[in-house]
Formats: structure tokens, C-alpha cells, sequence
């Protein structure tokens, strides 16, 4: 389904990611991993063609994506769809409206400025804001929500594209332990309900192991690590992150701290 070949991408004369190569062949979701710097999004970016690469190749269904041009690249932007850290909503828009967006690549500019969209499309963009449980925000501003909500909507945005393969960058970096939750819960019942693939880029090693299917580890631009997250044991972790003994997991962890979770169970009790 996807054979990413050789791909580098160098920037002056370093190379940002350096020549990497692997296979998915099923809509997995799959994790990629590795500290700061590691060329994480320099993959997505390359992926969604935001960024260009300097030398490999990418298929899609046996289709190479690199060397698309114009319409035919916006047209594959719109069949992977990319989610950010910081969401990249239009903040003083209405949700609704922001997720209408997710068709900006097939509409003309002028009905898209006057914000004229056709019945089906705001249904649509209406059902699915409900399948992700916000569809009581639709008519407010983006900027109202939570990080968690805004998240959400930034997912709907993308699904209204009806993409192949979504990809997220660092989604969950910017959301407190349980908002992350309900975007990496929301994340995965796509894949697993719509059949889509997913390809995150994640800074923690528990959401890595409880979510992927796959994990991808890059350092320095190469994959150093790639299987199954059973297979991502501590010493593993040491090597992708490159750290030495003192390496602590709980460091990179975002799980629900029992506190804050007793702190929800009593604030509950108290409010019933
Ligand atoms: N536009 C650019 N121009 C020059 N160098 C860049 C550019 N984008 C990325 N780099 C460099 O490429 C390397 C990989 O960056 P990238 O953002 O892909 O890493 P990352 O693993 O996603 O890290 P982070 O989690 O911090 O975003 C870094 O050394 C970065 O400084």
C-alpha cells in the first residue's frame, strides 16, 4: 500500500532524514518515534508534499507521489490528510466553517471566501462533527474550545478530505494527559472503523506501545528501530532516543497520573 524507497532529504549539506526505506501494507497505525531533530516531520512534511525531497521515491498503491505537480499534488494532499500540534484552525471561525475547510482544495476560492458551501457538505461536516462527540460546538468560535476539542475539530477538518491516509504530527504534544487520550482513542477508532491508515509522529513511548500497531524509530534522519510495539523494550528506547543509563521512560510519559485521576473520581462524586 505504501513503499517509501530510499528517501533523503538534506538540508544545506545535512541530511534531515537519510535515506530511508520501509513498507505498509495494510492501513495500519503506525508510530514514528525519536527525539528532536530525529526528522520526524520532515517525513510527514515529505509525505504530504509540503516539503520536497532530495532523492527517493514514495508509492501509493504502486503510485509515485514525489513527482506530482499542480492539481494532481493538491489532489494528494487532500487524500492524506495532515494533522498539527497546534491544531491550525481558523480561530475566530466557527467550527463548522473550520471543518468545511477540509474541502478548500476542491472548491472554488470565490464560493469558499463568501463561505457558500452546499447543504450535503454541511451535513456532512455536521455527522461527522457528531461521530467525534462536538457536534454541540459547530456553531462556536474555534478559538472557545479546548486544545482536546480543537483537536478534535482538526480531525473532523481532515475526514471531511475522506483521506486514504491521515497523518499526525506530534497531535497529542500540546494536550494535557486526558484530552491526549481522547485524541489518540478518536485517532485510532478511525483506523480501525474507517480502515484508514494512520502515520503519527509521537513523543511518548507509552502512547507509541498502547496505540501503534508499528513502531518506526528514527535517529539522526535513519530508521533505527522499526517493529512491533512488544518489540520496543527500555533498552530500545535507550537506542533510538540515544540516551544513557539515566534514560527515564516515565519521563516521556503521558499516561493519567493516579492523582489526577482520583482528583476526577472525587470532583465526580462531589457533583452527583
Ligand atoms: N526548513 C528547514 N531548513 C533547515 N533545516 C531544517 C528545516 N526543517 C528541518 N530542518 C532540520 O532537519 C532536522 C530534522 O528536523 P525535523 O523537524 O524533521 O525533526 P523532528 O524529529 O520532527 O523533531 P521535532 O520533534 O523537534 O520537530 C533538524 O536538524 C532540523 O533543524
Amino acid at each position: 500500500m505504501l513503499e517509501v524507497r530510499n528517501v533523503t532529504r538534506i538540508f544545506g549539506n545535512r541530511p534531515a532524514v537519510d535515506n530511508i526505506s520501509f513498507t505498509i501494507d495494510r492501513p495500519a497505525f503506525v508510530g514514528i518515534i525519536g527525539r528532536s531533530g530525529a526528522g520526524k516531520s520532515t517525513f510527514l512534511r515529505m509525505m504530504n508534499r509540503l516539503t520536497d525531497a532530495s532523492a527517493g521515491r514514495i508509492l501509493v498503491e504502486g503510485r509515485e507521489i514525489l513527482g506530482l505537480t499542480g492539481a494532481a499534488r493538491r489532489a494528494w494532499q487532500s487524500q492524506c490528510a495532515m494533522i498539527f500540534q497546534q491544531f491550525n484552525l481558523v480561530p475566530r471561525m466557527d467550527v463548522a466553517s473550520n471543518v468545511l475547510h477540509g474541502l478548500l482544495n476542491r472548491r472554488s476560492t470565490l464560493a469558499t471566501m463568501f463561505n457558500l458551501w452546499p447543504q450535503t457538505d454541511i451535513l456532512r461536516a455536521l455527522q461527522i462533527l457528531d461521530r467525534l462527540g462536538i457536534a454541540e460546538q459547530a456553531p462556536k468560535r474555534a478559538e472557545a474550545l479546548s486544545g482536546g476539542q480543537q483537536q478534535r475539530v482538526a480531525i473532523a477538518r481532515a475526514l471531511m478530505q475522506d483521506p486514504k491516509i491521515i497523518l499526525a504530527d506530534e497531535p497529542i504534544a500540546s494536550l494535557d494527559p486526558m484530552n491526549a487520550q481522547i485524541v489518540m482513542d478518536t485517532l485510532r477508532r478511525i483506523n480501525l472503523e474507517d480502515g484508514r491508515m494512520v502515520i503519527a509522529n509521537l513523543h511518548t513511548l507509552d502512547t507509541a506501545r498502547r496505540y501503534c500497531d508499528r513502531v518506526i524509530g528514527m535517529r539522526d534522519g535513519r530508521i533505527v528501530f522499526d517493529g512491533t510495539p512488544e518489540q520496543l523494550s527500555t533498552g530500545v528506547a535507550r537506542d533510538i532516543y540515544g540516551a544513557d543509563e539515566s534514560f527515564n521512560e516515565a519521563a516521556t510519559s503521558t499516561a493519567i497520573p493516579a492523582d489526577s485521576a482520583a482528583d476526577a473520581a472525587y470532583a465526580a462524586r462531589m457533583l452527583a
